[in-house]
């Protein structure tokens, strides 16, 4: 795809053993030659399950973990040696959201700090963030008047949405978005996934959005990548892979979505609820 805001070729990342879980000498192909590109402003799930290697992936595609082969790209050029001061550049071009929003909030600062100090790090005018003034950010995700709240003083929700307005204050291309709902309940889910559509649409954000719930993937998506053992077992437009997936893997992923009588979601609800301080 010629116009690729981002592009992986060929990439792998292997890990060596070193005792314990993976032996010593024994390698790891945790990514093995993948092919990914993502459009400017479209979402590319990435499902598979544990262990598939869709964060590595995650990693690769951010810039914040090197391939041990093949070249990623972003807008046509690699990414700058880690740690250099052209890759804290390109850092702030493509950011992550991760699945708990808690560990990516610094308990010490209110939430309006944070979106500050993150936008101060790359010299940007904190009067102005993508949204215009951190206060208009604040409102367009659903925190209005809620700058002055520290982490411990919001829900899982309102602390994903910080997550999600520090990121867009900083006008990326591309959020990579590691399970970032995963760690919430099912209705507060769909209130992010919805938040995050109305943000693409609004701010052509580009997501490579990462999670094992086909469900959400299949919410979200354009086109969806599988991933299996570190590869990409088959990749096509939304519509197309859940119509008819060609692949025996994505059948059984496929299969095994959880049945949508009112029993089932609220056990999933259940299961997936976590024990976030209200506010
Ligand atoms: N830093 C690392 N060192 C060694 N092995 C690693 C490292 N990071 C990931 N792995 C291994 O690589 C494989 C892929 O892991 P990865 O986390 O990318 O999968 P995943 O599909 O995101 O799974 P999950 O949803 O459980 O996080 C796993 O076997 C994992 O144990």
């Amino acid at each position: 795809m010629s116009n690729a805001v981002l592009a992986l070729q060929d990439v792998s990342r292997h890990y060596r053993g070193k005792g314990g879980l993976l032996r010593k000498g024994d390698t790891l192909r945790a990514v093995d030659g993948v092919d990914v590109t993502l459009a400017p402003g479209e979402t590319l799930g990435i499902v598979g399950e544990s262990g598939s290697g869709k964060s590595t992936l995650g990693r690769l595609a951010a810039g914040i973990e090197p391939p041990s082969a093949g070249n990623v790209t972003f807008k046509g050029k690699p990414y700058a040696p880690i740690g250099s001061s052209a890759w804290r550049r390109q850092r702030r071009d493509v950011q992550v959201v991760f699945q708990n929003p808690s560990q990516a909030l610094d308990p010490r600062l209110s939430i309006a700090d944070q979106i500050r100090g993150a936008m101060e790090a790359h010299r940007l005018d904190t009067g102005k963030s993508g949204a215009g003034s951190l206060d208009a950010l604040l409102a367009r995700v659903g925190l209005e008047g809620l700058g002055r709240r520290y982490p411990h003083q919001l829900s899982g929700g309102q602390l994903q949405r910080a997550v999600i307005a520090r990121a867009l204050s900083l006008s990326p291309d591309v959020i990579v978005c590691d399970e970032a709902v995963s760690a919430l309940d099912v209705s507060v889910q769909a209130q992010i996934l919805n938040l995050l559509q109305d943000l693409q649409a609004e701010f052509s954000v580009a997501y490579l959005f990462i999670s094992h719930d086909l469900g959400v993937v299949r919410h979200v998506s354009h086109r969806i990548a599988v991933m299996q053992h570190g590869r990409i077992v088959e990749a096509g437009p939304a519509g197309d892979v859940f119509a008819s997936p060609r692949n025996s893997y994505t059948k059984a992923l496929i299969a095994a979505l959880p049945a949508a009588s009112p029993s089932a979601r609220r056990a999933r609800d259940a299961k997936r609820r976590l024990d976030f301080a209200k506010v």
